[in-house]
Formats: C-alpha cells, sequence, structure tokens
C-alpha cells in the first residue's frame, strides 16, 4: 500500500505531513485488529477511501490557522485526523458517542505528535462550543444532524464560504436534501480526484 495517490492530488505537502500520513496504515492496522474502526476491506484501500477521502473537503476549504473545527461522529478519525494532518494550525475537536473509538483516535493522534487534535466521547448535541465549521462522513441523514450542530457556529466568518457544514455524502442525494429542507451546495470530488471511488462522491455545504 502506497501513499502516492494522496501526494498526487496534494503535491505539497511538508516531509512531516508526508511522514504522518505514511504512518496511518500501520497505526490503523494496529488499533483495528484490537477495535473495529474501518471495514477490513478498507484497510488495503485506506489511503484512498478513508485518507484522500477525507482530504476532498480540503478541495473545498482551506481552513485558517487559529479557526476551529468539530468532527461529529469521527469514528476511527475520519475525516478529521487526514485534515488535521493537513491543516497543523488549526484546532480539531474529534467527537464520538462511541468511547473506544474515541480511545483509538486519542492513540492516533499521539502516535501522529498531532498538537491540533482533541477527542472527546460525547455526542454532538451535547457540546456547548462553538466552530468555524463542522465536517462529517457517514453519521446520519442531513435532517437529523442539521439540529445537533445548530447554533454552534461562530458568527465572524473570514473563509471562501461562510461558517458552516461540510458533509462528505455519496449516491443520489435528492430525496435527502429535499426532507432536510435546508438550501446546500453540493461540489462533486469526481472534479478533483480521477478514481471511480469518487464517481458519486460529494461534499455538502450548508451554512450554518
Ligand atoms: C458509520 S460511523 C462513521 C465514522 C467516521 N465518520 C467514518 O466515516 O469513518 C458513524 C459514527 O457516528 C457516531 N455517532 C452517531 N451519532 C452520534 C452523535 N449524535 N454524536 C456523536 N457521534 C455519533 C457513531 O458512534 C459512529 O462511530
Amino acid at each position: 500500500m502506497t501513499s502516492e495517490i494522496v501526494l498526487q492530488y496534494f503535491p505539497d505537502l511538508s516531509n512531516e505531513q508526508r511522514e504522518q500520513i505514511e504512518k496511518l496504515p500501520a497505526l490503523y492496522e494496529h488499533w483495528n485488529s484490537q477495535i473495529n474502526v474501518i471495514s477490513r476491506k478498507d484497510i488495503d484501500l485506506l489511503f484512498e477511501r478513508h485518507v484522500l477521502h477525507s482530504l476532498g473537503i480540503a478541495k473545498v476549504m482551506t481552513f485558517l490557522p487559529g479557526e476551529n473545527v468539530l468532527d461529529v461522529g469521527t469514528g476511527g478519525g475520519f475525516p478529521g485526523i487526514p485534515l488535521a494532518i493537513l491543516f497543523p494550525e488549526t484546532q480539531f475537536h474529534l467527537v464520538d458517542s462511541i468511547g473506544k473509538k474515541i480511545k483509538v483516535v486519542t492513540e492516533v493522534a499521539a502516535a501522529l505528535g498531532l498538537k491540533n487534535v482533541r477527542a472527546s466521547h460525547l455526542r454532538a448535541e451535547q457540546l456547548t462550543e462553538k466552530f468555524d465549521f463542522v465536517v462529517s462522513r457517514a453519521v446520519t441523514q442531513l435532517k437529523d444532524f442539521y439540529p445537533w450542530v445548530k447554533g454552534k457556529f461562530n458568527k465572524q466568518s473570514n473563509n471562501k464560504l461562510p461558517n458552516g457544514i461540510l458533509y462528505l455524502k455519496g449516491g443520489d442525494l435528492t430525496q435527502e436534501i429535499k426532507e432536510s429542507g435546508l438550501s446546500v451546495t453540493q461540489y462533486h470530488l469526481k472534479d478533483y480526484f480521477k478514481k471511480e471511488f469518487f464517481e458519486t462522491k460529494q461534499v455538502i455545504y450548508v451554512k450554518g
């Protein structure tokens, strides 16, 4: 397994970032054997299906130094860990309602020396802090997700999009978007990544 596919689309990574990315397979193989956070068949495709997919958010948004980003339902750390590697000066708070997943995230972040990651065992609804952006993948439908994070955004926006949600989704989202009643912007990852896996994958942006 090689990190080539990540470097192909993110050629400007520093040596430290490359080293952190290259450490991921061994770390996830180790932790996945104890606590299942990635499906077994996906471990072989870690760079494409998890790391590069998570970094799809970075094709839509460049987080700024000092900004705060929440990853809701991070599981083993996706998309939060790859994004924290890419944006070392942005603060990431990774939360999950299952404690053993947070154990994996905490261990992986420590092994990578990531100083900008905090991981907490809690439900998103319990959070009282405010964030600039909320990221997520594979947690729940937009109509259920939005109320969890509503009102948790800093008022001041400094990026090309106002503070809000950047959610990784796939497949036909027509019904889901309609049911949510939200005004969304869809970014198609096939415009950035030329692999079949990304054919229907999107980043969904919702203003906070
Ligand atoms: C299918 S997993 C996805 C994990 C990760 N985001 C990924 O894409 O690999 C969904 C995760 O969301 C977590 N979750 C579900 N509802 C949640 C909530 N209200 N607050 C925090 N985490 C939640 C679950 O515990 C689970 O780990």
